[in-house]
């Protein structure tokens, strides 16, 4: 029975496909190929053991530039009482990967060697002198390498489902072999379909899709062992999408469609499959990625069932659908096992919310913060594909949770090498442009920044749960017009930190390209045809403005959209640049950005706050690096509206 659109839990719909694979004979490797030994059958999976043809070495060779004798030939040799052999009969010269001789059991390495007569014939082959002399005797076997010492023929080499690494290769080719049946690439159909879509490269206009999800779905099949073929855009017509999802059934091993897998009118993909054969499952409880489709469809000639699996149009979702479908189903083809992400345990940063019906996978950055692991969530959104990119790993909330609280252990599947988190900074606060500039820059000491945006006083609070290493800040005092210092002691006031000044940076109004409605200051808000927008409670930003307000007695109830909040400079220069206010406080580059026009007003300093505890390692000192660094600051320096004077200045430094 097929279910449309109702979503079943994951492990049902898994084991609903699963079987209808083995119904029709496709629960297993698909076919083998032989495959030379060569570095291009790197990541091939072994179809059978291998087991060693011949012996490695499979001679007694020599380890060492030297001299082969017999052991027993040499008893007694000290340096009082020095052993002479005669070339040829007691002794011969060998060089490191000879076979040694049939009546050799050792080799004397040649610093260990005197040759008698080296002089007389130095003219001739010195290492082939008539007579040597030892003063120190041989044990047997001394610097051979037994025949079988690396291989002994007849021994399981590598097993069956083995997938091959560089040093198998040596390992394979050194037992003999100079082939090896490996399991054959399952050929993949990947097809994109939709009106909207266009190919990379070509130009768009509104309302046009880059058409990039069939490259990241072909990529992930060919790093999971199988062979993709990308489809040209099938536009939303019915009767063509069915003809191609037909042919590539006819030639292929597996079709992945590409969207229309939801209920939207031109979704033909589950009528598509049912059409063809058989709808198996429309709809699985995941977040993202629950339209999925898993069907089994008849090639044309009759002879065989290929699996069609409708993959959702949402980047995320998309490539969460090859995780949770594709992989497992190349692997079982392969006959190796599935991918085992590591695992870690971690403690969220913030609370969350998550769909109670679903299995959610919940894309986080992880870094250790002191002795803690934390798992911040990143953006939900199904077409947030650089959540993905950013993503460290993924958390699985599972069904029948409906939220989770901040400090929440959960466990993390780990798309990184556990090092590299360890070398993960977190900055949480107020956003400023120059962090993704600090950011690039820092990759050269191996570090990795990851920044989150909550506002100045968000990230004093952060740092007060130790949640992150370090907070930009640019919280100005209405009363001392000092920056940071007083807010610290209210935040953090037994926390010692070093507080050092980042950039200056000038703050203003983003207006429209031309600034049609001629803002020029703070005043023209109070103007009936201006609307602005705002910076949340707690930014620096929505600080200084609130202060200036305060100082040019305009009262804030009469700005229209005053209340309107964002969260970021950006965010703000976007609510602009499509005309939901006229203009809003932020800094130019965030203006610079969208193209906007920027009416400086006021400068102000930005700091970033560093609880000292951080600075007993040295993580974090390639910031107090770059401070100093002439080609960083020239690069900040560069940004409108930015200046580097006092970069690095320490306001505050391990004192309450
Ligand atoms: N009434 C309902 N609407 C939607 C539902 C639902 O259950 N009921 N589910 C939503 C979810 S969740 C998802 S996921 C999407 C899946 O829809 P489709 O698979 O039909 O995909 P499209 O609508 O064609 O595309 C959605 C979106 O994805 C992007 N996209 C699509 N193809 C590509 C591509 N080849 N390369 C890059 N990006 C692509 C694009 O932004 C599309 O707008 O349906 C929801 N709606
Ligand atoms: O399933 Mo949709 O993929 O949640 O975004």
């Amino acid at each position: 029975m097929p279910v449309y659109l109702h979503d079943i839990p994951l492990e049902t719909a898994q084991a609903h496909f699963n079987k209808a694979l083995e119904r029709a004979g496709l629960g297993g490797r698909l076919g083998e190929e032989e495959v030379l030994m060569d570095e291009k059958s790197i990541g091939r999976v072994l179809s059978q053991p291998v087991w060693a043809k011949i012996c490695s070495p499979h001679y007694h060779a020599s380890a060492m530039d030297g001299f082969a004798v017999r052991a027993e030939a040499t008893a007694g040799a000290s340096p009082a009482t020095p052993v002479m052999l005669e070339t040829g009969s007691q002794t011969a010269y060998v060089d490191t990967g000879d076979p040694l001789p049939e009546w050799a059991n050792a080799v004397v390495p040649i610093e260990q060697v005197e040759s008698l007569d080296a002089e007389d014939r130095a003219a001739e082959n010195v290492r082939d002198p008539l007579f040597i002399r030892l003063r120190q005797a041989a044990t047997p076997w001394a610097h051979v390498r037994l025949m079988g010492e690396d291989i002994v023929a007849t021994q399981l080499v590598l097993p069956e489902g083995h997938v091959l690494r560089p040093v198998d290769l040596g390992a394979i080719a050194g037992a003999g072999y100079s082939a090896v049946m490996v399991s054959r690439k399952p050929r993949v159909a990947v097809l994109p379909t939709g009106t909207e879509l266009v190919e990379i490269g070509e130009p768009i206009k509104r309302g046009d899709i880059i058409e990039y999800n069939s490259v990241v779905i072909a990529a992930q099949v060919t790093q999971w062992g199988g062979e993709a073929t990308r489809y040209p855009i099938t536009p939303d017509r019915f009767d063509l999408l069915k003809q191609r999802v037909q042919e590539a059934a006819d030639q292929f091993d597996l079709v992945l469609v590409n969207a229309g897998s939801s209920a939207g009118s031109e979704d033909f993909t589950s009528r598509i499959v049912e059409g063809l054969g058989e709808l198996l499952v429309h709809g699985v409880a995941v977040r993202p990625g629950h339209p999925v489709i898993l069907g089994l469809i008849r090639r044309s000639d009759d002879s065989r069932s290929v699996p069609v699996i409708g993959i959702p149009g949402f980047p995320v979702s998309a490539a969460l659908t090859g995780e949770i479908f594709v992989e497992p189903l190349l692997a079982r083809w392969l006959g190796r096992q599935p991918n085992q992400p590591l695992e870690i345990d971690a403690s969220l940063t913030r609370k969350i919310t998550s769909p109670a019906g679903d299995d959610d996978f919940m894309r986080v950055v992880v870094g250790k913060v002191g002795e803690r692991t934390l798992a911040a969530p990143l953006s939900r959104g199904a077409g947030v594909i650089t959540s993905l990119v950013r993503a460290d790993g993924i958390a699985l909330v599972p069904r029948g949770i409906q939220g989770l609280e901040a400090g929440s252990p959960v466990r993390v599947k780990l798309y990184r090498h556990p090092a590299e988190v360890e070398k993960t900074i977190f900055a949480i606060g107020s956003h400023d442009l120059t962090l993704d500039l600090l950011a690039q820059y820092l990759t050269r000491y191996g570090r990795r920044l990851v920044s989150a945006n909550v506002g100045s006083l968000g990230g004093l609070v952060a740092l007060r749960r130790q949640e992150a290493h370090l907070a930009g800040s640019h919280l100005l005092d209405p009363e001392s017009g000092e920056y940071n210092i007083s807010y610290l002691r209210q935040y953090l006031p037994d926390t010692p930190v070093r507080l050092m000044t980042w950039v200056e940076r000038e703050q203003g109004l983003v207006v429209k390209r031309g600034n049609p409605k001629g803002i020029q200051s703070l005043c023209d808000l109070s103007r009936d045809d201006v609307s602005f927008v705002n910076r949340q409670r707690g930014a620096g930003t929505r600080v200084l403005l609130d202060y200036h307000l305060q100082k040019l007695s305009i009262d804030p109830a009469v700005i229209k959209g005053y209340e309107l909040e964002e969260f970021t400079h950006l965010a703000v220069a976007v609510a602009v640049a499509s005309g939901r206010a006229d203009c809003g406080m932020a800094v130019a580059a965030a203006a610079d950005a969208l193209e906007l026009d920027f009416v400086p007003l006021y400068p102000e300093r930005y700091d970033l706050v560093i609880p000292c505890q951080y600075l007993e390692n040295d993580l974090l000192s390639p910031i107090f690096d770059l401070a100093a660094d002439a080609g960083f600051r020239t690069a900040v320096a560069g940004l409108r509206g930015y200046s580097v004077k006092k970069m690095g200045n320490l306001v505050l430094d391990c004192s309450k």
